[in-house]
């Protein structure tokens, strides 16, 4: 099959039901104007997690993974007014991008953006008794992504979702001589995931826009 009908039945969907608004164009505009990666996640992509998130009814968000702010403004749509979402990002340069367009997208009030590595944050964030949080969206750095998820379990109640983004990178998770340090990371996750009782979890293998990949979804029990 041409992977072109991918791409162009993503675009269909997204015309039809994942509309962007302004601010998110200006958002993915903002990556290319400030030199930052497009690793952002898809428009769809977006809609679908806002969707999980007023599923959740979720009042306090975590993610994992800032970048310019996309999925964060998919997610924070999906708050009531008094809810909450806190995301993490390593590089301050990111963060300052993601801010201005937080503020664009008139959020401000409701997204926290923490500097600084999500490993060192995480255990402030349990310290500080945050959370428990109602939805967890992890999409930072690959590697430590098996770490991440335990730190996100103590940050849950039973009932929280997990969303861990890039866990088939292509499909080349199948490959276990694969030396790719985020393609390791994705199957140390992916194996701990289904080795995990304290929650119930599928990964679904996702067509589009992006690359071929793929998400994790865990409810803690
Ligand atoms: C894939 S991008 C996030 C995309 C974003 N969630 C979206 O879909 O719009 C990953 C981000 O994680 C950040 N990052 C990398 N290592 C990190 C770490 N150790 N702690 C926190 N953030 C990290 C990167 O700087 C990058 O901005
Ligand atoms: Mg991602």
């Amino acid at each position: 099959m041409n992977n072109q009908i991918f791409e162009s039945v993503d675009q269909y969907i997204s015309n039809l039901v994942g509309h962007e608004d302004d601010a998110l164009i200006a958002t993915t505009h903002s990556l290319a104007e400030a030199g930052m990666p497009a690793i952002s996640i898809s428009p769809n992509q977006g809609k679908f997690l806002q969707l999980l998130a007023l599923l959740c009814k979720a009042k306090n968000i975590l993610e994992l993974g800032t970048l310019a702010g996309y999925s964060t403004i998919w997610m924070a749509r999906a708050l009531p007014k008094d809810g909450q979402l806190i995301t993490l990002e390593y590089d301050p340069k990111h963060a300052a991008v993601a801010q201005k367009n937080i503020d664009r997208a008139g959020l401000a009030s409701q997204v926290q953006i923490r500097t600084g590595k999500a490993i060192d944050i995480l255990p402030q964030l349990v310290e500080e008794g945050a959370g428990p949080f109602d939805m967890i969206f992890i999409d930072a750095d690959k590697p430590p992504y098996t770490e991440y998820f335990q730190w996100a379990l103590r940050l849950s109640r039973p009932g929280t979702l997990i969303v861990a983004d890039n866990v088939i990178r292509d499909g080349k998770v199948l490959d276990e001589n694969n030396t790719e340090p985020a393609v390791q990371g994705a199957r140390r996750f992916n194996a701990m995931l289904g080795a995990n009782t304290a929650v119930s979890a599928t990964i679904l293998q996702m067509v589009g826009i992006k690359e071929y990949d793929g998400m994790a979804f865990a409810i803690v029990k």
